[in-house]
């Protein structure tokens, strides 16, 4: 029997982080000047500040912005996890470099990489997700459904934050959603940005662009973020009938949920009634569970998360932070924060509890407070560092992140200048002498401007290509004897 829903979905991360550089607790530069060092050996390999890197990922800076990390195309939870980690990774090794080659400019001082969504400025940046469907939806019924879970979605995966009045926030970015569901990104900061960029074959795909998320640092928070996304889709996609919860605001809504960390806070539907944040998340999950036990075994990972969904709602619903406390960001730093205020005997509104606070999401090992933590084993992990450290250098192999991998080794092993896009390979040169036959004359039959014509890859599903492989074959400077003889048409 076919299933209505996808069964197979390409996932994507987008994350901006905060980047200080101090010395001795000064400001030595900067946040636009620590990120232009930081991007220096970026644009010395890519001649750009953006630039898309042999594991199929973008990184990039926008002028005046934050340094940001778009994984590559994953169709797979623990893969999309270990991507997103090695954004990290592969920042801290830029921030190794730049403090080092700052030092020789008798720079001293130490570059900071946040992985939160606030600055001290009052600002928010953000972790953005982004998740295929099909184009023969409309958009309108999924995003009526989603919003309500997004709203209560901080509960389980917030990254969580203390007010300078000492209050405790579940969500970073709660309070700086101006939107439900909008085109604009910056300016409305809705929750689901509808731009319609897919990315991928129009007439197919669309891109689901949802901004409402905290960035995590915890890999089982991102990855029950993500996982619990992908059961609603599913639930969305099968067409069952679902209770209506559509919000009266989800603007308040979102503000609202985020003040109780236990989901007792209120929304009100449009309906006029009442709800409480735990009371939507069960909803959803229960919708879940029926539709597995509808269509039988979502895998083994989604059952995974099923069961954690499951039994982080039971530990809201009794009060009990303890069983999260490995697990989910807002609820592991809570934990931090409150053993040191009662050890130091401090007022949650100290600014020390705030430091501590955006300490949690320096992702710098060894001194991050999170990264502390997990060294410690104190925290879950969905990957290892092998993963992570494997993600930084591999695409995925099962998507057509793989190709564009391959293609940005190659054209720049080759040296050729070349463009490239989440949709797009091309090589901007004609082809090197080499690929001339020893008399210096064209390839017989070759049309040069064919050698190097741009490939499209609108199907991000698709990780081999024929054409890509030719183009690979030319670019190492080996065309196959066939190519040499015969020419592609
Ligand atoms: N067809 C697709 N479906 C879902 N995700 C996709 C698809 N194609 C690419 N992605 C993912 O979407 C993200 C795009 O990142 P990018 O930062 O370029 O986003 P954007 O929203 O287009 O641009 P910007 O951040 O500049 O506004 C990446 O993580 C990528 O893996
Ligand atoms: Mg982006």
């Amino acid at each position: 029997m076919e299933l209505p829903f996808l069964t197979r979905r390409i996932y994507g991360l987008e994350t901006e982080f905060g980047v200080t550089f101090h010395s001795q607790g000064q400001r030595r530069l900067s946040a636009d000047e620590a990120a232009r060092h930081l991007f220096k050996d970026v644009v010395a390999w890519g001649r750009s500040s953006n630039v898309f890197l042999g594991n199929g990922s973008r990184i990039y800076l926008d002028v005046g912005s934050h340094p940001e990390y778009a994984t590559a195309e994953c169709d797979d939870l623990t893969e999309i996890i270990a991507h997103d980690r090695a954004g990290e990774l592969i920042f801290r090794r830029l921030a190794d470099s730049a403090t080092q080659r700052l030092a020789t400019e008798d720079i001293h001082g130490e570059l900071y990489l946040f992985k939160n969504n606030t600055d001290s400025h009052g600002n928010s940046y953000g972790c953005h997700e982004n998740y295929l469907i099909g184009r023969t939806r409309e958009l309108a019924p999924i995003t009526s459904v989603l919003v309500p879970f997004l709203v209560s979605r901080q509960l389980i995966c917030g990254a969580g934050k203390v007010m300078p009045n000492g209050d405790f926030r579940v969500s970073q970015r709660a309070e700086h959603m101006w939107d439900g569901v909008s085109s604009a990104t910056t300016r409305m900061r809705p929750m689901i940005n509808t731009r319609d960029e897919p990315h991928a074959d129009p007439g197919r795909f669309r891109r689901l662009h949802v901004i409402v998320g905290d960035s995590n640092v915890s890999e089982t928070s991102t990855w029950l973020k993500v996982g619990t996304t992908e059961l609603v889709l599913r639930l969305i996609e099968s067409g069952r009938a679902l209770r209506n919860l559509a919000l009266e605001n989800p603007i308040k809504a979102v503000r609202d949920l985020s003040r109780d960390p236990f989901g007792r806070a209120e929304a009100t539907l449009a309906t006029g009634r009442t709800i409480t944040g735990l009371q939507l998340q069960q909803a959803y999950l229960q919708g879940a569970l029926d539709l597995v036990e509808q269509h039988g075994d979502p895998g083994p990972e989604l059952a995974a998360v099923l069961a954690m969904w499951q039994r982080v709602l039971e530990a809201l619903g009794a009060k009990d932070t303890t069983p999260l406390e490995a697990d989910i960001d807002w609820a592991i730093k809570l934990k931090l924060l409150r053993r040191y205020a009662d050890r130091a005997g401090l007022a949650w509104s100290d600014p020390r509890i705030q430091q501590l606070d955006l300490a949690y999401h320096d992702i710098q090992p060894g001194r991050g407070l999170f990264t502390l933590l997990e060294a410690r084993g104190s925290v879950s992990r969905v990957v290892d560092d092998a993963a992570v450290e494997q993600a930084a250098e591999t695409p995925p192999q099962t998507t057509r992140a793989r190709l564009r991998g391959a293609f940005v080794e190659a054209a720049q092993a080759a040296g050729v200048d070349y463009t490239v896009d989440w949709t797009t390979l091309k090589v901007n040169e004609p082809p090197p002498r080499s690929w001339r036959p020893p008399d210096g004359g064209l390839l017989a039959g070759h049309d040069q401007d064919e050698l190097y014509a741009p490939i499209l890859c609108k199907d991000p599903f698709l990780a081999v290509d024929e054409r890509v492989d030719t183009l690979l074959d030319r670019l190492s400077g080996e065309p196959s004897g066939a190519d040499r003889r015969r020419p592609r048409p």
